[in-house]
């Protein structure tokens, strides 16, 4: 198919770009991880520095965007470990759903058994599909299968698939509206590189690659838009509040401007990238931070935690 790099350079300036971001608080290593350790076996991620910024009034919250929190399990898991993940999340006491929508994603091969196991209120997600309609394409999985599988969700666009798979910001848009039109739900990632970061262009980068879904869908009713700065996704680089609340701030305005007022209030967009539960607090309390999407932490007890800071929205 058409899948190639993304492209991230656009010739136009884009609709919204505010002044360049502070660099994100890397350490002297700067390298992007190619192949982040497997958080089941990792140590526990260092927690985020706090930041000072002061977290708004409980008012600014937008009423009608319930808090999502995602838990991305990416290419990870034995039968016994996805078990031991599912008892923790049954046994767990999480907010309840007036308060936090929550989907976890396992890899394709769980998904069956994690639907069938887990409690009811805590959905299910697939993470990738196919562009189109099934057939000869060995190896994928089709959005009407997930569908027939009863699996309301589905993860695209993830930074991994982009750069590790060569997904371009047009596929990625394109399966989007398949998924949609099949009647999924969508989490679509967009995010910046560390080196698109430096250079400035962050607010280019995450407009392009949204503007590449909102070529394709007029009904947003059922997408969640994941932040995912590519320097933050398993490095334990967390962005600070205030960084995810510009990003997730000026990706509102460019929904309001190029799709309609109505979409930019109502879409949910959360954070994704090394959120633990010693940061989720701080980021969950930024007005226009409407969830998470949680990879190495996912799989971890303090899952339950970042769940349950969807409550700080409702102090
Ligand atoms: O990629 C992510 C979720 O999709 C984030 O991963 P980490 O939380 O492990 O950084």
């Amino acid at each position: 198919p058409e899948a190639g790099r993304p492209h991230v350079a656009t010739s136009q300036p884009p609709p919204f770009i505010s002044s360049p971001l502070p660099p994100p608080c890397l350490s002297s290593s700067t390298r992007r991880k190619e192949t982040p350790p497997n958080p089941i076996s990792s140590p526990p991620l260092p927690s985020a520095r706090p930041n000072p910024i002061r977290s708004p009034p409980s008012s600014s919250v937008a009423m009608g965007r319930k808090f999502f929190v995602g838990g991305n399990w990416k290419c990870n898991g034995t039968v016994e470990q996805v078990e031991s993940i599912v008892n923790t999340l049954n046994a767990g006491q999480i907010a309840s759903t007036d308060v936090v929508e929550v989907v976890v994603s396992p890899p394709y091969v769980f998904l069956p058994t994690v639907k069938g196991k887990l409690r009811p209120e805590i959905q299910v997600a697939a993470q990738n599909c196919w562009v189109k309609k099934g057939g000869a394409f060995t190896g994928e999985v089709s959005a009407e299968m997930l569908v027939n599988l009863g699996v309301p969700w589905v993860i695209l666009g993830h930074s991994e698939r982009r750069s590790l798979m060569g997904e371009s910001s047009e596929f990625v848009g394109e399966k989007v509206a398949y998924a949609l039109a099949q009647g999924l739900k969508v989490i679509a990632c967009v995010g910046e590189t560390l080196e698109q970061r430096e250079a400035g262009s962050t607010m280019a980068v995450v407009a392009e690659q949204t503007k590449a879904i909102a070529d394709k869908i007029k009904d947003w009713t059922n997408v969640v838009v994941a932040y995912e700065p590519v320097w933050a996704i398993g490095t334990g680089k967390v962005a600070s509040p205030a960084q995810a609340q510009e990003v997730h701030a000026n990706l509102r305005d460019w929904l309001k401007t190029n799709v309609s007022p109505e979409v930019a209030e109502s879409t949910r967009i959360i954070y994704g990238g090394s959120v633990t539960g010693a940061s989720c607090k701080e980021l969950a309390a930024q007005p226009d931070v409407d969830g998470f999407l949680v990879g190495g932490a996912s799989l971890k007890p303090e899952f339950i935690d970042i769940i349950n800071a969807a409550t700080v929205k409702s102090a």
